[in-house]
């Protein structure tokens, strides 16, 4: 059996994405690492399910899995490439919320990716401790976009060297995301994230977020900032008046095709 996928990617943190509305897929866990593997099957940095909404006011579901098989409540690399693909700004239905979309006037997508929560419980920590230092070496800060991240503020290096041993430590119950960031001015700092479930990427969206919401709570950065990562830049809004972190950047699709699926099963 073949199924239809669309392969896209946001500044190189790439992508395939199945749309169940048109494709029926049951994905086992098996199927989802396969299509991932970048030497046996397609290859991507996450795996995007698409369906029919069951929320108003929204226009499409999404979920979004690493290779590992975890799912992750938001990916915002990969909310903009199916603003891309779905056209006319849609809004999206995510386990983080409903996500509305917009074109620029240059073209590029954007993204409300709603409130960042704050308390060690939303990120989630393993216990009641404050989320901007956290007891470990570098101190980062802790937030959620629909997902976990730590961002340090002492260079990138550490995403590389640390981020496998620091994405499962026991402080972080669902793992986390591990944002290293180098600050350049207080409207730019430069990023490398160890994502949770996928190691190094590109780029992050939801960590581009993460670390402008942390950079802000410790009076470091601007709430306007670009946010330049291995793959390219993104403009991070996090607005005053309703507490919203907005994303903006480029969305492209490189192709689409068929791939070999054994039976429904997957
Ligand atoms: N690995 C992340 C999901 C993908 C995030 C990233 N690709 C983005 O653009 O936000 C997690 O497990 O929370």
């Amino acid at each position: 059996m073949m199924i239809r996928f669309h392969k896209m990617q946001g500044l190189g943190n790439d992508f395939v994405m199945i749309d169940r509305r048109h494709e029926r897929f049951d994905a086992t866990l098996h199927t989802m690492s396969r299509l991932c593997d970048r030497r046996f099957g397609i290859g991507c940095d996450q795996l995007v399910l698409l369906d029919a909404p069951d929320r108003d006011g929204a226009d499409i579901r999404v979920r979004f899995f690493n290779p590992d098989g975890s799912e992750a409540g938001a990916c915002g690399n990969a909310s903009r490439c199916v603003a891309a693909l779905i056209g006319n700004a849609p809004v999206l239905q995510t386990s983080a919320g409903l996500l509305p979309s917009f074109i620029t006037p240059q073209g590029e997508i954007g993204v409300d990716m709603g409130r960042p929560a704050l308390e060690w419980h939303q990120v989630p920590l393993s216990h009641d401790i404050a989320t901007l230092e956290l007891p470990l070496p570098g101190g980062p800060a802790a937030c959620s976009m629909g997902n976990p991240h730590a961002t340090f503020f002492d260079g990138m290096d550490r995403a590389g060297r640390d981020g496998a041993v620091l994405e499962r430590d026991p402080l972080f119950p669902e793992r986390a995301n591990i944002g290293c960031a180098e600050i350049v001015s207080r409207d730019v700092i430069r990023l490398r994230v160890w994502e949770r479930g996928a190691g190094l990427t590109l780029a992050c969206g939801s960590g581009a977020c993460a670390a402008v919401v942390n950079g802000v709570r410790r009076g470091l950065l601007d709430r306007v900032c670009r946010v330049e990562m291995d793959g390219g830049a993104l403009t991070i809004h996090w607005r005053e008046e309703d507490d919203h972190v907005l994303m903006i950047g480029p969305a492209t699709h490189v192709f689409e095709g068929l791939y070999p699926v054994d039976g429904q099963a997957g």
